[in-house]
């Protein structure tokens, strides 16, 4: 999706890796985005930031000032995911998730979360006869994650918590328009997901997601309740083409898309605005249970890098070689442990990321021969 003007020659990358296996991912992330980088003739520099419990650790702060700077003066950003169970009760301030990368993407009001699902290999999936195409649009800055009233107390002698989910009917208009424009570059398909039986921010995101498709009458539009398409999309994965929805629902459903193509690591995300700014993470989260042991799934992180080539720095091209590449390697049966079965011996993380470096090789080679016709005279 084009939103505006084109992006630099030189482009300033601010690389957040965070905690977990973020930096593990990341690091694969940034050895791809180098290798184009020296392929296709493009200057990046990588400079590296503190954010989530790390940041913690070093300076008391999430999201530090530092970190903050990096990002104002950054074209667009690579993350990697933040969080533990060291962090993860903390208040919100001081949360890595809540006071880090959600105020991260609502402090530069990243709020069209796009999260591509796609069966890159459909033997992969854990349900029979998929093979989807799925772009979640996910508004990624208002809704239960921001409530302006949330608490913890003692309300009448019981003990109480309470979360606010507030939407502006202008929040989801923009949404809606970034989920229809898309649609209509793709399949011509929309399925906008609510809880308009029961919520009150559900009847306005109904109501003025009508108002928006009124505008955009080439397409099919469905409008579904949230536990429906929960399941629908078991049931029915192959008819999804594009599904927007509020935050909290978003981030429910994009792991069940990953579940159904077959592993949260391989679903990437960019969050982006109306300029080219973004900012590109794996779906997944830190997950503690395999950190530093090498057995990270680096592929959502490499296809997060190929949407920051698309998105922010207009290389639509060099995103697809990406794209590719991590489709190839995982055809050859080269696979982190998240995807090996019985029969293939899982390979660790920077194994599958120099696999995709060797394919990023090959397949810039072999255009670089067939442009200039060279193979025929050696
Ligand atoms: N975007 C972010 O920064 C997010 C952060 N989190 C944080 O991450 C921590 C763990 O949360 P969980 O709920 O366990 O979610 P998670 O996404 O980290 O992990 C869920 C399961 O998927 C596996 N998994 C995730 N990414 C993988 C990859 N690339 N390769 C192979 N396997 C992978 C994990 O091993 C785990 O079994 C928490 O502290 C949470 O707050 C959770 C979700 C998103
Ligand atoms: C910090 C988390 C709420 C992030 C998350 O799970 C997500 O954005 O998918
Ligand atoms: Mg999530």
């Amino acid at each position: 999706m084009t939103l505006t003007s084109p992006a630099p020659l030189h482009s300033r990358i601010g690389v957040l890796p965070g905690d977990g296996i973020g930096p593990e991912v990341t690091r694969e992330a940034v050895r791809v985005l180098e290798r184009v980088a020296k392929h296709a003739d493009l200057q990046l520099t990588f400079t590296e930031g503190m954010l989530g419990g790390c940041a913690i650790e070093q300076t008391g702060t999430p999201l530090p000032a530092e970190t903050w700077e990096l990002c104002k003066n950054s074209d667009a950003l690579l993350v990697g995911a933040v969080g533990g169970e060291k962090w993860d009760s903390l208040p919100a301030e001081k949360n890595p998730g809540l006071g880090g990368l959600l105020r991260l993407r609502r402090e530069l009001d990243l709020f069209a979360n796009l999260r591509p699902g796609l069966s890159y290999l459909p033997e992969l999936s854990p349900l029979r006869d998929v093979n989807i195409d799925i772009l979640l649009v996910r508004e990624a800055v208002g809704g239960l994650y921001f409530s302006p009233e949330r608490g913890r107390g003692v309300q009448d002698g019981v003990e109480t918590a309470w979360d606010t989910m507030h939407y502006t009917a202008e929040q989801v208009r923009r949404i809606g328009i970034v989920a229809c424009r898309l649609a209509s570059e793709r399949g011509g398909r929309l399925a906008s997901v609510d809880k308009a039986n029961v919520l009150e921010s559900s009847k306005l995101w109904r109501e003025v997601m009508r108002e928006v498709v009124a505008d955009f009458p080439h397409l099919e539009v469905e409008h579904l309740y949230v536990d429906n398409c929960a399941m629908q999309l078991v049931h029915r994965p192959n008819d999804f083409d594009v599904i927007v929805t509020e935050n909290l629902f978003g981030d429910v459903l994009s792991d069940e898309i990953a579940g159904i193509v077959g592993s949260l690591g391989l679903l990437p995300s960019g969050s982006l605005r109306t300029d080219k700014f973004g900012l590109y993470e794996p779906v997944h989260g830190a997950a503690p249970d395999i950190a530093g042991l090498g057995k990270a799934n680096p592929s959502a992180a490499i296809l997060s890098a190929a949407m920051l080539l698309r998105h922010s720095l207009d290389r639509p091209e060099d995103a697809a070689v990406i794209e590719q590449a991590v489709t190839t390697v995982l055809q050859r049966g080269i696979r982190t442990a998240d995807l090996a079965n019985g029969d293939i011996a899982p390979v660790s993380t920077s194994a599958f990321g120099d696999a995709v470096l060797a394919e990023l090789d090959d397949q810039y080679h072999a255009a670089a021969v067939s442009a200039t016709g060279h193979i025929l005279s050696t």
